[in-house]
């Protein structure tokens, strides 16, 4: 079975635990996701630990945020280690994010986080970016792929609109992505892993509803058992959609 669109953020506290649940989700799902926890702790290593012998592939959410010369370097430094994906904040600006994609290897795309999931509306105009989230998010898509970002970070709140801007062919990633009923936690900007997917997200990010479940890869194959029932050719890029 193919495995479904999901990238498991491995937010552990240890690498033993980071690599079980690595194991019990990778059946299941096509993407690990190794953040800043992970990797402050543990460093490269990391990357071996969760890939594992199943080849999954590994995505590194570093965010990098600095000036270009320095996020260069960074980049070039941990795509030796072959993420599928590298993780940069698109408000780092054009030549920021031109940089990282130049500094990336052929096998990792740049993915540029647009506005983080944690932000409400209300979170937003308090660091002066007044108005609607997808007005900011939409923004800063279209400046990153101008920059040459592969990849985007949005919520699935934004994913439809973010699709309509950048047109096909950019890979949209979703985190704040929870079932029906799950705790948001510390996520503003949510919606449901079908609703994410119908709405145009490449892959989902999924963390604590599949890790903090007693038995993650069960939980990790329900959510995937559910997107494979959605009908994709509903989705937002299929004109057809009633919206
Ligand atoms: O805007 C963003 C960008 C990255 N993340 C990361 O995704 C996961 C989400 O984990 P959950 O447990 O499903 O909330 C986490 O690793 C974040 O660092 C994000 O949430 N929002």
């Amino acid at each position: 079975m193919t495995p479904a669109p999901i990238a498991v953020a491995l937010d552990a506290p240890d690498l033993e635990t980071a690599a079980r649940w690595a194991s019990l989700v990778t059946p299941h799902v096509s993407t690990v996701k190794v953040g800043l926890e992970l990797y402050l702790r543990y460093g490269p290593d990391v990357i071996a630990s969760v890939r594992g012998a199943s080849g999954v592939q590994v995505f590194l959410d570093l965010k990098l945020h600095d000036i270009p010369n320095t996020v260069a370097g960074a980049a070039r430094a941990v795509t030796r280690l072959k993420p599928s994906i590298l993780t940069v904040h698109a408000s780092g600006g054009s030549a920021m994010i031109r940089a990282a994609v130049d500094a990336a290897g052929p096998q990792t795309q740049i993915a540029a986080v647009t506005v983080l999931t944690s932000l409400s509306e209300a979170d937003l105009a308090a660091i002066g970016l007044e108005g609607r989230p997808d007005d900011s998010v939409r923004r800063l898509a279209a400046l990153a792929v101008g920059a040459g970002a592969q990849a985007l970070v949005c919520s699935p709140r934004e994913v439809a609109a973010v699709r309509a801007e950048v047109g096909p062919g950019i890979t949209l990633i979703t985190p704040g992505v929870r079932p029906v009923g799950a705790d948001t936690q510390d996520q503003a900007r949510v919606a449901t892993p079908e609703d994410a997917l119908l709405d145009g997200a490449d892959l989902l990010v999924i963390g604590r509803p599949i890790t903090g479940s007693p038995d993650p890869g069960a939980a990790a194959a329900t959510i995937a058992a559910a997107l494979r029932k959605v009908d994709v050719s509903r989705s937002a890029g299929d004109a057809s959609r009633a919206r």
